[in-house]
């Protein structure tokens, strides 16, 4: 019997917007059916961070090897450091009929695009750029110089917006997670109707 291959999700959307906190939420339901895949970087750990839960952390020595041995499915430097997601995980989970869940920036996910068309795109959205800043400045974990850097790179992602196949604003995140549960079921739907009409197509050859 055929199999039919995971869905590749990736939420993506500027920093301070409530991603992590998003997938997180999302990853506690206990009906959630998706595989997470951690991402590689050369970013410090912040503190409680840890390796291979929250992210692989690499020196830019192994990150850059990575790249030359074409292991990484996208990956982009983002304020000074290089971020990635695993192309093996990403191609085992998937083959194994698993949804794959990435949360990443937004080159990132343009790259994406162009090797997985046919993954689903949501980005997340904040109600304001100045809330997305009150949210960076509440979170803590950066300096003010680097908040004012991701805040003025917000502004070029925002612009990205309209190249995703769903905007979901994050107003409230218990919101924000069911509009994505609802997305990812509407589409599970709409690729199990062209599989069956396909299927029914070929029987009738
Ligand atoms: N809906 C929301 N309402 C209010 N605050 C929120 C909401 N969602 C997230 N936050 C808060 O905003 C801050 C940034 O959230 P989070 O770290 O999840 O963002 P992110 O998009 O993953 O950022 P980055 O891309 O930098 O990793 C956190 O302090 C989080 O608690
Ligand atoms: N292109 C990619 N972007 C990624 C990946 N993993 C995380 N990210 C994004 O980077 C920024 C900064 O993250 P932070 O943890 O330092 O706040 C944020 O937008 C993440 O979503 C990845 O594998 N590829």
């Amino acid at each position: 019997m055929h199999k039919q291959r995971g869905l590749l999700i990736v939420l993506s959307g500027p920093s301070g917007v409530g991603k992590g906190t998003v997938r997180k939420e999302l990853f506690q339901q206990p009906d959630t059916n998706y595989e997470y895949s951690i991402s590689m970087t050369t970013r410090s750990p912040r503190t409680g961070e840890q390796d291979g839960i929250d992210y692989f952390f690499k020196s830019r020595q192994e990150f850059e090897k990575l790249i030359e041995e074409g292991k990484l499915l996208e990956y982009a430097e983002y304020v000074g450091n290089y971020y990635g997601t695993p192309l093996d995980y990403v191609n085992q989970t998937l083959d194994a009929g698993r949804d794959v869940f990435l949360e990443i920036e937004v080159v990132g996910a343009a790259q994406v695009r162009e090797k997985v068309p046919d993954g689903l795109f949501i980005f997340l959205a904040p109600p304001s750029l100045s809330e997305l800043q009150t949210r960076l400045v509440g979170r803590g974990t950066e300096e003010a110089d680097v908040i004012a850097d991701r805040v003025l790179k917000a502004r070029e992602e925002l612009e990205m917006m309209n190249l995703y196949d769903y905007v979901v604003e994050n107003d409230e995140v218990s919101k924000a997670c069911d509009r994505i549960n609802a997305i990812v079921t509407a589409e599970h739907c709409r690729r199990e109707r062209v599989e069956k009409r396909y299927l029914l197509m070929l029987e009738g050859e």
